[in-house]
């Protein structure tokens, strides 16, 4: 397979990276941080999620957020939507896209979503036949295809057997996600490989959370077997609610300096995303957890 020439890029960073945030965050600021990364030219931005205020307070404005961002024409604008009751949020708030999200791990999917994987794909079998119904993009989201926090090892053969139920359910996308940052390289490979027996390469993303220190490695070991679709996070927010310990995405900036540098084209401007991972980390009182990001920031300031 050959080594992609231009990549996608969703980002998740109002989502994934500011759902594990203690402080309760203003719509306000959430919807800037939107508008901002819109600018910078992403195509695909993960902005908010419908799920239980009671388990992830911190996602209780996606209503809000999703009704005061700008959105531009061809921007896919994606909220998580667990079931039946989170599909009608977003479909009420006008969501391009939903996603349905379990994992190969039978122990975090009781922990995340409170039920089995089998249970799981049960429920998600109303949201895909609605957001078909709709006409709305369905991607499906597996965590802990690398690694469990509960259960330890994940083989690759659990996360082909979840991309296959989620394929059949009709999903567009299928994230194969490192929820805990554990993955390495060769593993990367070999997960996406056996994946891409059961569902196209090109409509399969690697999602990786960067608590090791892998995830640029990772997306280049991907990138290696074909895989053109990645998951980042302005300034690197994030960390899951269900994964103690789990740092946050991988940092966009960081994607975005390593795929300049090997002349693989984004769309995205890498000056607009610092400005963006500043402008949020500025509000979070905290530097960026961006290598590249920083590195910018700093050299501007002179
Ligand atoms: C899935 C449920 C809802 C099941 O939770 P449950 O308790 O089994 O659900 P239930 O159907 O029994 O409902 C219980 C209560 O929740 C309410 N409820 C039920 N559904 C909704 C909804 N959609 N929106 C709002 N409220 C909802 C429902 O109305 C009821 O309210 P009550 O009567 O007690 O007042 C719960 O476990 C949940 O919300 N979990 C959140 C999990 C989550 O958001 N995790 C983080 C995102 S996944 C992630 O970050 C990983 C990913 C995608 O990034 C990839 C990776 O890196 O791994």
């Amino acid at each position: 397979m050959a080594f992609p020439t231009k990549v996608k890029i969703v980002e998740v960073g109002p989502r994934d990276g500011l759902q594990n945030e203690k402080e309760t965050i203003s719509a306000e600021v959430k919807i800037e941080l939107v508008d901002r990364l819109t600018d910078a030219g992403f195509i695909n931005i993960e902005a908010a999620s419908f799920v239980s205020p009671k388990w992830v307070p911190q996602m209780a404005t996606s209503t809000e957020v999703m009704a005061g961002i700008t959105r531009k024409a061809g921007v896919i604008y994606s909220a998580l939507t667990p079931n039946m009751k989170g599909f009608e949020g977003a479909l009420a708030a006008k969501a391009d896209e939903v996603v349905i999200f379990g994992a190969a791990s039978e122990a975090f999917s009781q922990k995340n979503i409170n039920c089995s994987i089998a249970e799981s794909i049960e429920r998600f079998r109303d949201v895909a036949q609605a957001a078909k119904q709709h006409n709305i993009r369905l991607r499906g989201s597996i965590s802990c295809s690398f690694g469990c926090p509960y259960q330890g090892e994940v083989s690759p053969e659990s996360v082909a057997d979840v991309v296959r139920r989620l394929k059949d359910l009709g999903c567009d996308e299928i994230d194969i996600a490192d929820t805990i940052g554990v993955g390495t390289p060769r593993h990367v490979q070999k997960v996406m490989e056996r994946a891409a027996k059961e569902f196209p390469l090109a409509q399969l993303s690697g999602h990786f959370h960067d608590t090791y220190g892998q995830a640029l490695a990772n997306i280049y070991a991907a990138m290696e077997v074909g895989v053109s679709t990645f998951h980042s996070s302005v300034a690197g927010l994030g960390g899951c609610p269900y994964a103690k310990g789990a740092t946050g995405n991988v940092s966009t900036e960081d994607v975005l300096y390593m795929m300049n540098g090997l002349g693989v084209e984004t769309g995205i401007d890498l000056d607009k995303v610092v400005d963006a991972g500043q402008f949020i980390s500025k509000h979070l009182g905290r530097k960026a957890v961006s290598r590249a990001g920083n590195a910018i920031a700093a050299k501007r300031a002179g």
